[in-house]
C-alpha cells in the first residue's frame, strides 16, 4: 500500500495548513502540506523532501499522531500525519495558493480535505 505523508507544524498554539492547487478535485482546499512517500523513502525523508519542494522549508519528524486508510482518485493509499520541527526559515507557498496559521479549533471552518478533517480532531484532543 502506498502512503500519502502530511506534515503539521506548530506555533504559537496554531498549525500550518495550505491551499492546494491541484489537481481539480483538491484545488481550493485546505490540507496539512506533503505528498506521496516514493521508492524507498522513510517517511520522514519523504516529508523533508516535500516540505522542501513545497514550502521552501527544512523539517525533522518529531512523532506521529494520525493514521487511517485514504481513498483517492489515484487509488488507496495509508494517510500518516507527523509533527514537526522547523529547522530552518519559515515556509513559503512555493506550490500551495496561500498559506495559514490556524487553531486546531477553528480549523472545522476552514475547507478541508475530507481526509484530513479526523486529523483535525486529532489535534483538538491532543490539545486538550
Ligand atoms: N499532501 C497531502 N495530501 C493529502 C492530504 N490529505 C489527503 O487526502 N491528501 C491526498 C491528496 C492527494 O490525492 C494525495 C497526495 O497527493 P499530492 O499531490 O500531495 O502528492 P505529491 O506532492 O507526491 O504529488 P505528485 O508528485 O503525485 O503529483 O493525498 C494531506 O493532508 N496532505
Amino acid at each position: 500500500m502506498r502512503t500519502v505523508v502530511a506534515g503539521i507544524l506548530e506555533r504559537d498554539g496554531k498549525v500550518l495548513v495550505g491551499a492546494r492547487s491541484a489537481p481539480a478535485w483538491a484545488a481550493g482546499f485546505w490540507e496539512f502540506p506533503g505528498g506521496k512517500v516514493e521508492g524507498e523513502e522513510t517517511l520522514a525523508e519523504a516529508l523533508a523532501r516535500e516540505w522542501r519542494e513545497e514550502l521552501g522549508a527544512e523539517v525533522e519528524v518529531l512523532d506521529e499522531v494520525y493514521r487511517s486508510a485514504l481513498d483517492t482518485p489515484v487509488g488507496p493509499f495509508t494517510l500518516v500525519a507527523l509533527r514537526l520541527r522547523l529547522l530552518s526559515e519559515d515556509p513559503r507557498p512555493l506550490e500551495h495558493r496561500a498559506l495559514a496559521w490556524v487553531a486546531p479549533a477553528d480549523l472545522t471552518r476552514l475547507r478541508l480535505l475530507p481526509s484530513n478533517v479526523p486529523i483535525a480532531a486529532a489535534l483538538v484532543a491532543l490539545d486538550g
